[in-house]
């Protein structure tokens, strides 16, 4: 049965602790995807607005010399996080409707989002708490009057560019961590879903969090992103979306030398030799690697690599699969592939298919929307063969449920073909053979790598691209440094003069 559609909160912006309307009084409408039905709005920040919460995050920082936030020991910032995670799980169900009303997404995918972001605010609550016993390790230095530790510092203010992808949970991969380090933050989500990233306001708010140290506004990106990304008081930028985006990010923060994190797109290579026991086992992973989230996934394994030896069997599996997804509305038991996440991105899928198609490439089964869907952005899962290196469907991004299949014969074949792309965030390899996994761990040029898996993803572990996936590692303790600065701090202790200045010098 499905879960019947709630009525969607009216929020403002989230800043210093409490809603407002934005400067302009412009709303953006809230459609869902599945329905093409418009069901609610959020506010359109715009620089004023940005200003605002920008102030309000430097007082949550400086407040009361920094006492009861980014000076705090972790174990009280910790608590504040177990509280949202502890609220995330008992709205669980709330949260995880809105979430497919927003974006498309099968609920049972959006309910495990939710259960991702608890994990996370709880993760980053332990590293928190661990950190305290971590500080001021000392370093070892070659003269014994000296003695020298680093200090770890919240970074200060940072603002958080999100996608629409994962809407809360990709917020969450930075909230967390940057709460965690005792920064306070502004958090822009994207203008196509931003509906739980509200609803993290009000937790905020339940929960009793200091004004100011999380603003949420809400608002498109060169309107709210990119005021944000230059504002001289935002102290780094972290960065989720396309590489476009991303460089623009990077060019604005470059002018204050700003650092930034970017987390940018893909076109992953997933590996498949003919070693293998079973084929069924190794399409599954495949299938997900690109089907799930609707191949919505910056690190979607879209580019399969299938020995020649089982290609035609690998293929003819991966169609009677594909055949057998569930799409239908997401709210819908059992559905496994919803609506994409807004009109622009349907049409930009139709786009790649039928340019694939142009330029002589197969579409092996799909391409087109499923018949019983009249309404809503849906399309088939859509497998695409007989593509050569030089198609737009190859190289670029689709960010879809579209996976190009290309055979090869030898290893190196496939290492070459696996780094033909501007890309490197991931990259998956499915073999027996223990040598050739580790051989093409190290030859695969990309920040993440499956072994007889795709896309499995863990709080704990680094998460984050080489060449133009970005740079910077989201999750693990790797999460929080990027929201920590490091000061060295050095101490004369001998009473003796240091004896520069009365030569002849000791030195
Ligand atoms: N790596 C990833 O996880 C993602 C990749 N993408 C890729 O990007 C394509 C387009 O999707 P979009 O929603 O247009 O992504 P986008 O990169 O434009 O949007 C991501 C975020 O950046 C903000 N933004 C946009 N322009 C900005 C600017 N000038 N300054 C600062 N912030 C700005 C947006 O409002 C949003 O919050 C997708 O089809 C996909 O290929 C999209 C979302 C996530
Ligand atoms: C690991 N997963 C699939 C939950 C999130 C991937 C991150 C992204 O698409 O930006």
């Amino acid at each position: 049965m499905a879960a019947a559609p709630r009525d969607v909160p009216r929020r403002g912006l989230f800043i210093g602790g409490g809603w407002r309307e934005p400067s302009l009084g412009r709303r953006l409408p809230v459609v869902n995807p599945a329905t093409e039905t418009t069901i609610g709005d959020v506010p359109a920040a715009t620089a004023e607005d940005v200003e605002l919460a920008v102030a309000a995050a430097r007082e949550a920082f400086r407040r009361d010399g920094g006492r009861h936030w980014s000076c705090a020991s972790g174990a009280v910032r910790a608590k504040f996080l177990r509280a949202i995670a502890a609220k995330i799980k008992e709205k669980k169900s709330d949260l995880a409707l809105l979430e497919t009303l927003d974006s498309g997404k099968p609920l049972d995918e959006a309910n495990a989002d939710m259960d991702d972001v608890a994990a996370c605010f709880e993760y980053y609550a332990d590293l928190a708490e661990a950190f305290d016993g971590k500080q001021r390790l000392p370093i070892s230095l070659p003269m014994e009057n000296f003695k020298s530790y680093a200090l770890k510092e919240p970074i200060g203010v940072v603002g958080l560019i999100t996608p629409w992808n994962y809407p809360l949970l990709m917020a969450t991969w930075k909230v967390a961590p940057a709460l965690a380090a005792g920064c306070t933050a502004v958090l822009k989500p994207s203008e196509l879903a931003s509906l739980t990233c509200l609803e993290l306001g009000a937790i905020c708010i339940e929960i009793g969090l200091p004004p100011g140290v999380l603003n949420i506004i809400t608002g498109l990106g060169p309107e709210a992103g990119a005021p944000l990304a230059s504002h001289p008081h935002v102290d780094k930028v972290a960065f989720t979306g396309s590489t476009e985006t991303g460089k623009r990010v990077m060019t604005a923060a470059a002018q204050m030398v700003k650092p930034v994190s970017l987390e940018l797109g893909g076109k992953s290579p997933l590996i498949v030799f003919d070693d293998i026991d079973n084929i069924d086992n190794a399409v599954e992973w495949a299938m997900f690697g690109i089907f799930a989230n609707g191949g919505q996934v910056c690190s979607a394994t879209s580019r399969i690599l299938v020995h020649e030896k089982i290609a035609k069997q690998f293929l003819d599996r991966l169609v009677a699969w594909a055949k057998h997804i569930k799409i239908s509305d997401p709210l819908e038991e059992g559905c496994r592939l919803g609506s994409v996440v807004s009109e622009g991105q349907y049409e930009k899928i139709k786009k790649f298919i039928s340019t694939a198609r142009n330029e002589g490439a197969t579409i092996l089964y799909g391409g087109a929307r499923p018949q019983h869907l009249r309404r809503g952005f849906f399309i088939e899962p859509t497998i695409i063969t007989d593509v050569s290196t030089s198609m737009q469907i190859w190289r670029e991004e689709v960010f879809d449920p579209v996976v190009c299949v290309k055979e090869f014969s030898t290893e190196s074949e496939a290492v070459e073909l696996a780094n033909d792309t501007h890309y490197g965030l991931a990259g998956g390899v499915i073999s027996n053979d223990p040598e050739i996994c580790e051989r093409l761990t190290k030859a695969i040029q990309a920040g993440i790598i499956w072994i007889n898996c795709s896309q499995p993803c863990f709080v704990q572990a680094p998460w984050g691209g080489n060449k133009r996936s970005g740079f910077g590692r989201e999750l693990g303790e790797w999460g929080l440094d990027n929201y920590m600065t490091v000061k060295q701090v050095t101490k004369y202790c001998s009473d003796e003069p240091w004896g520069w200045y009365q030569p002849p010098s000791k030195l």
